[in-house]
């Protein structure tokens, strides 16, 4: 397997303080990877890194072999990533559709002409957005919902719909912050076979995730961050096993 994305020594500071010191990482295609650490330990700065909203004090991000640290936030979005945030950011104002097809907008080939105009490009490339969104709204169990507001759902489905507007931007890559947060059991095992499903056809998968038996069941690597640094690595089992992990996540406990 050949590494779709690969992070080295990766260097975020915010003043005096480190949240990234030199970590290296390498996701392949097709992995579901997931980013675990005690709080503040640099995940979701991670993620921010990669997709640009902080630009790294040193190191760098490669995708497909191009260095992607650097470019701007839509440019990075362009090239096939998208993200899901911690707390859930939906337009509660649009229906259920509609949201996914504003994850389209960075696609469009339409200028601010064919919008006001309305011309025949605007409703052949609208039709075709229509029917791209229904049929993620399909994959992802959400098509009953297809002209609701996003606020009627409930908790599970309205985390699903934004992985299906993440979905709509064309993304091969999907970073997901904390997608099982305050969900229920059943909600949390819909999940995770919409996220292997995901891997299975084809996308790469990082989350970051708290919940340990969701992140032990769905991904095929982790990463395991505290303070900033890389502690541990390897398949679930290699890391759960580590001690260097159960002494990060004990003494947190142990601070409290
Ligand atoms: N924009 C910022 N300016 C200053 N400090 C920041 C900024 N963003 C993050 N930090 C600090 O960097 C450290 C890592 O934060 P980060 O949010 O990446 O941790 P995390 O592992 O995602 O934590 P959590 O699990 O609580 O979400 C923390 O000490 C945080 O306060």
């Amino acid at each position: 397997m050949s590494a779709n994305l690969v992070v080295t020594n990766l260097t975020q500071k915010f003043g005096g303080l480190t949240a990234l010191n030199n970590v290296n990482m390498e996701v392949n295609f097709g992995e579901i990877v997931g980013v675990i650490g005690p709080n503040g330990a640099g995940k979701t700065t991670l993620f921010n890194v990669i997709t640009g909203v902080y630009h790294a004090t040193s190191g760098t991000v490669v995708l497909n072999g191009k260095q992607i640290n650097g470019l701007k936030r839509y440019q990075i979005t362009r090239l096939g990533f998208a993200r899901t945030f911690q707390n859930i950011r939906l337009f509660k104002q649009m229906t259920v559709l509609d949201n996914v097809k504003m994850g389209m907008c960075c696609r469009s080939k339409c200028n601010i002409f064919d919008n006001i105009l309305n011309t025949p490009r605007r409703r052949r490339e609208d039709k075709a957005q229509e029917e791209k969104a229904l049929g993620i709204l399909e994959r992802l169990n959400l098509l009953d919902y297809k002209y609701d507001s996003p606020a009627s759902l409930p908790y599970g489905e309205q985390r699903r719909l934004e992985i299906a507007r993440a979905m709509a931007t064309d993304a091969t890559i999907l970073l997901l912050d904390e997608p099982a947060a305050g969900m229920n059991d059943q909600e949390t095992a819909e999940l995770l076979k919409t996220v292997s499903g995901l891997r299975d056809s084809g996308y790469t998968i990082i989350l970051i995730e708290h919940d340990m038996k969701f992140v032990m069941n769905v991904c095929d690597r982790i990463y395991v961050l505290n303070h900033g640094e890389l502690i541990s690595t390897g398949t679930p089992d290699e890391v759960k096993n580590d001690p260097e992990v159960i002494n990060a996540y004990l003494g947190k406990e142990e601070e409290k």
